[in-house]
């Protein structure tokens, strides 16, 4: 930990999301999600967060960070997903948020993170415009009622896990498998995204940017083929997501999956952010197709590596190359770490202990290349709901007993404290 030098005014958080924790999912008016019954696991009480959030912000006081990054739920506060809000929905927001606050911690909050209200995936969710029109209003709605409480907003969490593991793959809800025919949900998206960035400003919001979940890609040699399928898997876990924020253009191989007037909605998705969110959990790794294969590459296991307990490659390395890329392609505001995490089991986690040392280790050497990185979130406070995982991942600092509700803090809650007072 001794060379984990950063600067005084580093913001060091925690991320959790709604669907992932709060459980009460038939209570106070809350409408269903397209989580809800997805799925072989359900998230059903989760962590219980809805009625134990005061011992959860005690949590983060004892833990000492300065932000907590939070999602607020769609379907707690438009039910159906549009018309006027849920009062009790908004109602347990001000008591969280009040209760945060009263803890000298900054809230940041995401707007949606994937519990996308059930009416609106059945007239067509993320695969229809009228949806991003939706997702503006209920964005305008927690705006007016949060912004004097809520200082840095970003209004969806990973798109690209959104049209890639719920549109295209189906290994998400809604489970769809629409392959490349899921990319006009990314523009869909992307408009939601720029027209809540201006509702958020219009009512106060001091500071607005993204979660985008990024990953470096590796071609599996040297060959041309694997290098151009390499290019084509980071156009579109990368450049689909990054590019139209940041330069207000879509990556060239992209444009023939887009709706035909996608470009002249690019002046609302490219307006100006605060901040641009990293989530970082590790790289990809593509080859040429084989006979058959649709996709223009084919992924392949990244090997070579430490893995985590829910079987991820552990590239600390990864994410310096990452961010240094992204400084030298895009005219990037500053950057913060909006997640960043792994799975581990017990209550003594030196692996989890070493998996941060290691990220904020390369962490730091992108800022001494000249990234500007202003703030670091784990994933996650708490073990809680992994979407189709289920419960068996454990991404917390804080152990859950999912039978008694029972929170115990890791040996990296304690080692996180002592990094972040210092
Ligand atoms: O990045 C994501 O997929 C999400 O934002 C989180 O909700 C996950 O739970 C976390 O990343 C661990 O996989």
């Amino acid at each position: 930990m001794e060379n984990l030098i950063f600067p005084p005014d580093f913001l060091w958080g925690v991320s959790t999301s709604a669907f992932q924790i709060e459980g009460a999912p038939r209570e106070d008016g809350r409408g269903p999600s397209i989580w809800d019954d997805f799925g072989t696991e359900r998230a059903g009480e989760a962590t219980d967060h809805y009625h134990r959030y005061r011992e959860d912000v005690a949590l983060l006081a004892e833990l000492g960070v300065g932000a907590y990054r939070m999602s607020f739920a769609w379907p707690r506060i438009q039910p159906e997903g549009s018309g006027k809000p849920n009062q009790a929905g908004l109602a347990f927001y001000d008591r969280l948020l009040d209760e945060v606050c009263a803890a000298g911690i900054a809230p940041v909050g995401t707007v949606y993170h994937w519990d996308t209200p059930l009416a609106l995936e059945d007239a067509g969710g993320w695969l229809i415009r009228d949806t991003a029109q939706r997702f503006a209003e209920y964005a305008a709605i927690l705006g007016e009622r949060f912004a004097d409480r809520v200082k840095m907003w970003i209004p969806l969490n990973e798109p690209m896990v959104t049209t890639v593991y719920g549109y295209a793959v189906a290994e998400y809800a809604p489970g769809r498998t629409l392959l490349l025919d899921a990319i006009p949900t990314a523009h869909h998206q992307h408009l939601a995204h720029g027209l809540a960035v201006q509702a958020l400003r219009a009512a106060g919001a001091e500071s607005v940017g993204t979660a985008n979940h990024h990953s470096p890609v590796w071609p599996a040699s040297g060959s041309e083929a694997d290098q151009a399928a390499a290019d084509w898997l980071d156009a579109l876990l990368n450049g689909l997501f990054a590019d139209p924020v940041l330069t207000g253009r879509y990556p060239d191989e992209l444009t023939p999956y887009l709706p035909a007037t996608a470009a002249d909605d690019l002046p609302v998705i490219a307006q100006p952010l605060d901040f641009y969110g990293v989530n970082y959990y590790e790289p990809q790794c593509a080859a040429a197709p084989g006979e058959g294969n649709p996709l223009p590459f084919e992924l392949r296991p990244i090997e070579g590596f430490p893995r985590t307990s829910n079987d991820s490659p552990i590239v600390p390395d990864a994410l310096r190359e990452l961010l240094i890329r992204f400084a030298q392609r895009y005219d990037l505001p500053p950057v913060y770490i909006t997640e960043n995490g792994c799975s581990f089991d017990g209550v003594h986690d030196p692996e989890r202990i070493d998996f941060l040392t290691r990220h904020l280790a390369a962490l730091r050497a992108a800022m001494d290349a000249g990234v500007d990185v202003r703030g670091y979130f784990v994933w996650s406070l708490l073990d809680n709901f992994e979407w189709s995982k289920g419960y068996a991942p454990r991404f917390g600092l804080v152990h859950v007993d999912y039978g008694t509700q029972l929170r115990t803090p890791k040996d990296s809650f304690a080692w996180y404290r002592k990094l972040v007072s210092r």
